[in-house]
């Protein structure tokens, strides 16, 4: 068959044959065979996608009547935005070009809230508890995001019928919370989640109007099904296969770019709204992946991948160009911002890589998460912080050989629902960090952290330590003891002294725990000694490995 090149552009950008819109834009430019043609007149063409799959497309009197593909396929791929990428119109402009300039794709976009909005609606939330209802419409965190939500609207030039619903909504809700005087998990969730409706409408809208056909899904309505731990539900399995019909059906029957609320989902037992937890966007995107077997989860942030560091302790920190998802999930656990803890889950069980990029800066590479990667030369990989974490020094009371001291420790942890992040042991006596900041909602407070000790006590000598940080070196354990005398190396020069020392069983991460008021100074010492001195075996005065200016 003879086929044809096709393409469109919008304003300079090239757009995918088989996302034509039924009625061309204005300021649309159509090519045939690379010639540029008028899009008010009728014609038929066969042309090849860039995956080389055959389309016919109709148009007749300017509008686009059908497009075909031969073997039409479906999704190719899952593109994450975060608050950060789509935090106002200027920047909701840059992420939809972005979005139409990939003409090989056919993304499903996962969008967070605007820029800082989920803070300002718990801010909200919090002070409806407390301000009276009369004094609700006053609160400065609601108009602060009715301003942003009409202001982008109006900039876009999109209805502010897309979001009026449910600003109204909002509001009825923080008077709701005003008269009960109580916020309760379930309701934190509701009134977060309207964050992420009214920026994926806002989106499918805008793109809707320059012509590329996008259709909004709530995640809640589609199939995410989740536990009802609110503030922090798990995804269910149930999910992966009622999203993949959903989201495949409705191209099937009509095409479209999928626009899906990043975050949310809906509990299984309450049916009511639930979050993943903060951050939670990156982990409905996996989701997706995985759901739809999909060959790539892109997720664009605000730095050009994940790099060596917080880049907000030391801005030295570079990117890493290549993880695997356990490096990137310890990496996460342990407290770097950049990926939702359990995100990388979905993308290691459908062993789909993940590509972290930056929407600021495209052209970088950013980083990309696979199964596997070469580790010959890797040595360490990337420093994560973890802050404000709490440590105790279990002693047991008995003799030595006393056995099932560990299980009665761990049964208590258990008993109380507290999780342990780093442990180490010895025969008697434990050592084990728990972290406060976790979970959002769930703050160890003073008297928990009390009552852990109470019932520790019963069996061990109990020393509760606060305002600890735990420095994890993520990288090749293989190359532990060069990681280990480089890093404290660097610590005695400091004069730090180190707290507890663990290896994690996913070989890829070392743990030192210190105190927190050290803790930015150890970080950027390690970067420097890391990241930008050359290691060099020094074999003629015995020294080991030792570090050369690059
Ligand atoms: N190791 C790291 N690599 C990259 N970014 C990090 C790292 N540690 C912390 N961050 C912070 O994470 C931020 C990106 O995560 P996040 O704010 O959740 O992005 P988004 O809202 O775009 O999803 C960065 O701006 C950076 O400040
Ligand atoms: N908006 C939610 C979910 C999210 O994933 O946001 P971000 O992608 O901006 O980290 C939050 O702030 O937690």
């Amino acid at each position: 068959m003879a086929t044809s090149s096709l393409h469109l552009q919008y304003y300079g950008v090239n757009v995918k044959p088989n996302l034509l819109p039924v009625t061309l834009p204005l300021r649309t430019k159509l090519f045939i065979n690379n010639h540029e043609t008028t899009p008010s007149s009728s014609l038929k063409v066969t042309c090849k996608s860039s995956s080389d799959v055959l389309e016919k497309h109709v148009i007749e009197n300017g509008k686009h009547v059908t497009s075909e593909d031969e073997n039409r396929k479906s999704y190719t791929c899952v593109m994450k935005f975060g608050g950060s990428s789509v935090a106002s119109a200027e920047r909701i402009m840059e992420v939809a070009t972005l979005v139409m300039s990939f003409p090989q794709e056919i993304p499903i976009v996962v969008l967070s809230a605007m820029g800082k909005t989920t803070n300002k609606l718990l801010l909200a939330g919090e002070k409806a508890v407390s301000c009276g209802v009369t004094n609700v419409s006053c609160i400065e965190e609601l108009s602060f995001i009715k301003d942003l939500h009409h202001r982008t609207v109006d900039q876009l030039g999109v209805d502010r019928s897309v979001i009026e619903k449910h600003l109204e909504e909002l509001e009825l809700l923080l008077n709701g919370i005003a008269m009960m005087k109580e916020l309760t998990k379930r309701t934190q969730d509701y009134l977060v989640s309207f964050g992420e409706c009214m920026s994926t409408r806002i989106f499918a809208a805008y793109l809707n109007k320059l012509g590329v056909k996008a259709r909004q899904y709530d995640a809640f309505e589609i199939g995410f099904i989740t536990t009802d731990d609110f503030t922090n539900a798990d995804i269910l399995e149930a999910t992966y296969p009622a999203v993949a019909k959903r989201l495949n059906g409705d191209w099937l029957s009509d095409p479209a770019i999928a626009i899906v609320t990043g975050f949310l989902g809906k509990a299984q037992k309450s049916c009511a709204v639930t979050t993943l937890g903060r951050g939670g966007s990156d982990l409905t995107a996996t989701t997706i992946g995985k759901a739809l077997g999909l060959p790539e989860i892109q997720v664009w942030k605000d730095v050009d991948g994940v790099l060596t560091c917080d880049p907000n302790i030391y801005p030295k920190a570079e990117p890493v160009p290549f993880l695997t998802f356990d490096e990137a999930a310890e990496l996460a656990y342990f407290g770097a911002q950049v990926l939702h803890p359990q995100s990388m889950r979905p993308a290691r069980e459908g062993d789909i890589p993940v590509r972290v990029k930056n929407s600021y800066n495209p052209k970088a590479p950013g980083t990309l998460i696979t199964k596997e990667r070469d580790m010959s030369k890797a040595i360490l990989t990337s420093i994560v912080l973890k802050r404000n974490v709490t440590m105790l020094d279990i002693v047991s009371t008995r003799m030595l050989g006393q056995y099932g001291f560990l299980a009665k420790v761990f049964s208590i942890f258990e008993d109380l629902g507290i999780s342990v992040d780093v442990v180490a042991t010895s025969e008697v006596s434990v050592s084990l960090t728990l972290d406060p900041s976790k979970l959002w909602s769930r703050e160890l407070i003073q008297q928990e952290l009390d009552h852990v000790v109470e019932e520790l006590e019963k069996i061990a000598v109990v020393n509760l330590l606060q305002n600890r940080s735990i420095i994890s070196l993520i990288g090749n354990v293989q190359q532990s003891s060069l990681i280990l005398e480089k890093a404290f190396c660097v610590l005695r020069r400091l004069g730090v002294t180190v707290q507890m020392i663990s290896q994690g069983a996913s070989k890829v991460n070392i743990s030192l725990v210190v105190n927190d008021t050290e803790a930015d100074e150890c970080v950027r010492a390690l970067h420097e000694a890391f990241f930008e001195t050359k290691l060099q075996r020094d074999y003629t005065n015995g020294n080991g490995y030792v570090a050369k200016s690059s």
